[in-house]
C-alpha cells in the first residue's frame, strides 16, 4: 500500500468536496460524480530474458458523461489503483474545464522503463495494448490513451500499431490513442503541448495584475526567477519556452539524482542534453546533492513537473515561491494547499495548468477522425487572398509594402501555427473564466476551487440533461 497515492486520491476528493459544497449540488449526484465508474487491473505475462515476467497494469474510467474517455498512461514502479483513480478523476475535471469533449480516464503500467531494453518495452507495451483492447479500454470511440510520465511518442506508436493489427477493418484506428509521432498520425505540437500550455497559462496570469499582486509579485514574466522540478517532457518545454521567449530566469532544476542551482540562469538546453547523455544532473555546472535547498530557495515561481505529493504539510511552510503552477498532476496535498494559500501564494491548479496536453490531444483526435491535416484546405487560399490585399494596398497608396513584414503576413498558417493558436485560445479563456469565478464570490478561496466549481457545474449539467 502506497500512502503517497492514498493521500493523492484523498486530496483530489477533498478538493472536489470543497468545490461541490459551494456549487450546492445534491449529495447523491455529488457522490456519483466523485467516484470512479470502474478500474480494471490487468495481469499479463511476457516471456523475456528466458523467464516469464508478470506485469500489472491499470486503466481507470472515472466518468463517462462524455465519450470517449481520455487520459494518459504512465509507466512507473509506484503506480497503483489509488493513483490511477486520482489521475482519472482529475482528467474528468480537466476536460470539463477546458471544454475538451471527453470523460476522464487514466492508466498505468507498474514498471521502471529504465530497467528494460526498447525491444522488450515494445513487447510489453503491445501485450498491455491487447489486454486493454479486449476490454474496450483503448478505442477511438470509447477510450483514448495518451502519453504521461515514463511514456511518449514511441509507446503511443506501438499502441496504435497494435490496435490497428487487432482492428484492420476499422476506419478510424489512428484515433485510438493520441500523442503519436507525426509519421504515425500524430499532430505537430503535441510533444511540446503541456509545457507550452504552462507557458500560455503563466502569460495569461500576468495579464491579470490583480492576481499577480495577490501573490506579492508585479510586472511581467521577464526576469522572474523560476525553479522547476522534473526536466522531462513537461518541465523541459515549460522551462525552455519561458526562458527563451519570455526572458524568465530558470535558477533551479530538481531531478531524481540531485539539483542544479544558478542564480544567473541555467542553460536549459545544455542541461537537458546533459541529462540525456549522462542519465542525470550530476556533473552539470551548479550541481548540488541538496535538492531540498533548491525546493525551498527564494524564487518567484515554482513549477513542479514531476510527480504528485511533493508539497505536503511537512514542507509547505518552507516553500518561498510567490506563484506555484502545477504542471504535474497533484503535486500539492489538500492541507499544503491551504497552508500556502493562507500565506498568499497564488496556486495555478493542475486541472487547468497542465490541460495543454489533453487540449492538443483533442486536436489530434479530431485530425485522425477527419483524416486531414489542419490547414490543408485553406493555407494557399489564405496566401493568395493576402497577396491580393497587399497588391491593393500598394496600388491605393502608391507605396511599397515593407519587405520585412511581407513574408510573415503572406504565409498561410501551418498545422503547428494552428495548434499553438488553438492552445493559446484555450489557455487564455480558461484562466479568464477561473479568475472571474474566484473574484465573483468571497466564499471561493482560490483558483483551484473556482476551477473545480466550473468543472463540476458543467458535469452536473451534462448528467442532468442525460436524465441520470
Ligand atoms: N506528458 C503530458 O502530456 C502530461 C503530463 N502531465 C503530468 O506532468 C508530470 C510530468 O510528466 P512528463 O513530463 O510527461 O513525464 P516525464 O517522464 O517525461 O518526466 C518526468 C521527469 O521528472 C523526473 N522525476 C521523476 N521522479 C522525480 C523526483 N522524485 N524528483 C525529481 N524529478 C523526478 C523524471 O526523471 P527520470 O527520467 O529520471 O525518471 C523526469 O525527468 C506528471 O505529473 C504528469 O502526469 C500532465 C499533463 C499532460
Ligand atoms: O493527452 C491526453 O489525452 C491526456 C494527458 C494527461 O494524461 C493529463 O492531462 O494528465
Amino acid at each position: 500500500m502506497n500512502t503517497r497515492n492514498q493521500d493523492f486520491l484523498s486530496s483530489v476528493e477533498r478538493m472536489f468536496d470543497q468545490a461541490a459544497e459551494l456549487v450546492g449540488i445534491p449529495d447523491d449526484l455529488r457522490h456519483k460524480i466523485k467516484v470512479a465508474n470502474s478500474t480494471y487491473t490487468v495481469r499479463f505475462g511476457v516471456r523475456l530474458r528466458n523467464k516469464l515476467y508478470t506485469f500489472v497494469g491499470y486503466r481507470s474510467v472515472h466518468s463517462e458523461h462524455r465519450e470517449p474517455v481520455k487520459g494518459g498512461i504512465r509507466y512507473s514502479p509506484y503506480a497503483d489503483q489509488d493513483e490511477v483513480e486520482a489521475l482519472a478523476a482529475l482528467m474528468t475535471y480537466k476536460c470539463a474545464l477546458v471544454e475538451a469533449p471527453f470523460g476522464g480516464s487514466k492508466g498505468a503500467l507498474v514498471i521502471d522503463p529504465n530497467e528494460w531494453e526498447p525491444h522488450e518495452l515494445e513487447r510489453i507495451t503491445r501485450r498491455f495494448t491487447q489486454e486493454l483492447a479486449k476490454r474496450n479500454l483503448i478505442s477511438p470511440a470509447q477510450n483514448v490513451p495518451a502519453p504521461d510520465m515514463g511514456t511518449g511518442e514511441r509507446e503511443m506508436a506501438w499502441m496504435a500499431d497494435e490496435y490497428k493489427r487487432l482492428n484492420p477493418n476499422e476506419l478510424n484506428t489512428w484515433a485510438c490513442v493520441t500523442g503519436k509521432p507525426v509519421s504515425k498520425g500524430g499532430i505537430r505540437g503535441r510533444v511540446e503541448a503541456t509545457g507550452r500550455g504552462v507557458q500560455y497559462a503563466l502569460q495569461e496570469a500576468f495579464r491579470h495584475p490583480q492576481d499577480i499582486e495577490h501573490s506579492g509579485l508585479s510586472g511581467t514574466l521577464a526576469g522572474k526567477r523560476i525553479v522547476v522540478q522534473g526536466l522531462g517532457n513537461v518541465g523541459y518545454h515549460a522551462a525552455q519556452f519561458l526562458s527563451q521567449e519570455d526572458d524568465a530566469l530558470i535558477i533551479g532544476v530538481m531531478e531524481r539524482d540531485g539539483a542544479v542551482y544558478d542564480e544567473d540562469g541555467i542553460d536549459v538546453d545544455g542541461l537537458h542534453k546533459h541529462i540525456h547523455e549522462t542519465g542525470g544532473v550530476k556533473g552539470f555546472k551548479g550541481f548540488t546533492n541538496d535538492s531540498n535547498s533548491v525546493l525551498t530557495c527564494n524564487c518567484d515561481i515554482f513549477i513542479p513537473a514531476a510527480l504528485e505529493g511533493v508539497i505536503t504539510k511537512e514542507n509547505a511552510d518552507d516553500i518561498k515561491a510567490n506563484i506555484i503552477i502545477e504542471a504535474a498532476n497533484g503535486p500539492i496535498t489538500f492541507t499544503a494547499n491551504e497552508m500556502l494559500r493562507d500565506r498568499g501564494c497564488l496556486i495555478i491548479p493542475d486541472l487547468y495548468a497542465n490541460a495543454g496536453g489533453v487540449t492538443v490531444s483533442y486536436f489530434e483526435w479530431v485530425k485522425n477522425i477527419g483524416h486531414i491535416r489542419f490547414g490543408r484546405m485553406q493555407r494557399r487560399q489564405h496566401e493568395r487572398q493576402t497577396m491580393d490585399m497587399v497588391a491593393a494596398v500598394e496600388e491605393m497608396t502608391g507605396a511599397k509594402f515593407p519587405e520585412r513584414l511581407l513574408a510573415r503576413i503572406i504565409q498561410g498558417p501551418t498545422e503547428l501555427d494552428l495548434v499553438r493558436s488553438g492552445l493559446d485560445d484555450v489557455m487564455r479563456e480558461g484562466y479568464q473564466v477561473i479568475s472571474a469565478k474566484w473574484h465573483s464570490d468571497p466564499r471561493i478561496p482560490d483558483l483551484r476551487t473556482a476551477a473545480m466549481m466550473i468543472a463540476i457545474e458543467r458535469i452536473r449539467d451534462s448528467y442532468t440533461s442525460l436524465g441520470i
